[in-house]
């Protein structure tokens, strides 16, 4: 998928500062998201997608260290390198506005001491201030509750008095109040039981369809959930993008070994991976710290060649829209 360019990550590397080395979360990452697109970012526990959606909005907070590459948000007619802006300058005019995160817990996001509709105020002060008034903001929290399908009185309610489906969805609503142009969602889904999953999967792709967000990141350890929503697939391996491609074409015949590994090895209903039998990848992720020369998969790798313990394989265009980084495909 092309056309307007939304976000654009070239060789970006951010590594957590442990003692004296260095722990390589997000190391070489190249992605652009388009206008209109959700991409869901898949990979084992640990494989650096956290990480990579805080990097995307330059939320860098130590350990975390950004080392190395550029990341390019389009802000209207503009393109403005986030990794050049100061923190300041990031929540005053990005963040919330032009990007916005849905953090792994509902629950951590909101403040359980504080009703819904102090903490909006409180994020006013600190953020929005400029774009709108208070009152204007709780109207639009209002509007925006009613959006994602809860009722616009709970603003006045503890975070604790909804349950986690709700809680999930006033946090979507207070993450897209000011329209940002890239949302980003981390395991929005993963906490909650089938049917609140379908809701908030609803409630996303609607924001999408209305242009209230105009695109989506969707980060997850679930192929199904991305097969339900993501339009392209980015399948991350130990601090590296190792494959990305249509979300269909990935699911009937995934490139990297990393990928066949990981499809098989989901209990998942998909029933064209199921028919394949359930597998699993040998052997554990390695150790960030100091991630093995060459090929970061060839330790649990079933094809490895001898190259592949020598050389890093770049991410190579195989096909008009799938990339992977594998010498068995760009030799
Ligand atoms: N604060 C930290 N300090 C040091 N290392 C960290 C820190 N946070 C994460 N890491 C390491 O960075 C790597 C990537 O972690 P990250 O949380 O981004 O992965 P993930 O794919 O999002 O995992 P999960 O699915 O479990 O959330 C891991 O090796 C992790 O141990």
């Amino acid at each position: 998928m092309k056309g307007t360019l939304i976000i654009s990550l070239d060789n970006v590397k951010a590594y957590y500062a442990r003692g004296d080395a260095y722990v390589k979360a997000v190391d070489g990452v190249t992605l652009n998201v388009y206008k209109g697109e959700v991409v869901g970012i898949v990979g084992e526990s640990g494989s650096g997608k956290s990480t990579l959606s805080n990097v995307m909005i330059m939320n860098i907070k130590k350990p975390l260290t950004f080392i190395d590459g550029k990341v390019t948000l389009n802000v209207g007619a503009d393109f403005l390198e986030l990794n050049k802006m100061p923190r300041q300058e990031l929540q005053k005019i990005i963040w919330g506005r032009e990007t916005s995160i849905v953090p792994q817990s509902a629950m951590n996001a909101l403040m359980p001491t504080k009703k819904i509709r102090d903490f909006i105020s409180d994020l006013v002060k600190d953020h929005f201030e400029r774009a709108l008034n208070e009152e204007e903001i709780i109207e639009r929290a209002k509007q925006r509750f009613t959006d994602v399908g809860i009722s616009p009185n709970d603003i006045y309610r503890y975070p604790f008095e909804l349950s986690g489906g709700m809680r999930q969805r006033a946090v979507i609503a207070i993450a897209t109040l000011l329209n940002p142009r890239l949302l980003i969602c981390d395991e929005p889904t993963s906490a909650l039981d089938v049917a609140n999953q379908k809701l908030v999967l609803k409630t996303l792709e609607q924001l999408r369809r209305r242009e209230i967000v105009e695109s989506i990141v969707f980060i997850t350890h679930d192929i199904a959930t991305v097969r339900q929503i993501a339009t392209r697939m980015v399948v991350m391996y130990a601090g590296k993008i190792v494959e990305v491609s249509p979300v269909e074409d990935i699911i009937k015949e995934p490139l990297h070994p990393y990928s066949k590994g990981l499809l098989l090895s989901v209990v998942t209903p998909e029933p064209e991976i199921k028919k394949r039998g359930i597998s699993y990848i040998p052997g554990t992720p390695p150790d960030l710290a100091n991630p093995p020369v060459g090929c970061r998969f060839h330790t649990r790798c079933p094809y490895k060649m001898p190259i592949c313990e020598e050389q890093e394989p770049p991410l190579k265009k195989v096909d008009t829209n799938r990339e992977v980084a594998c010498f068995l495909f760009n030799k």
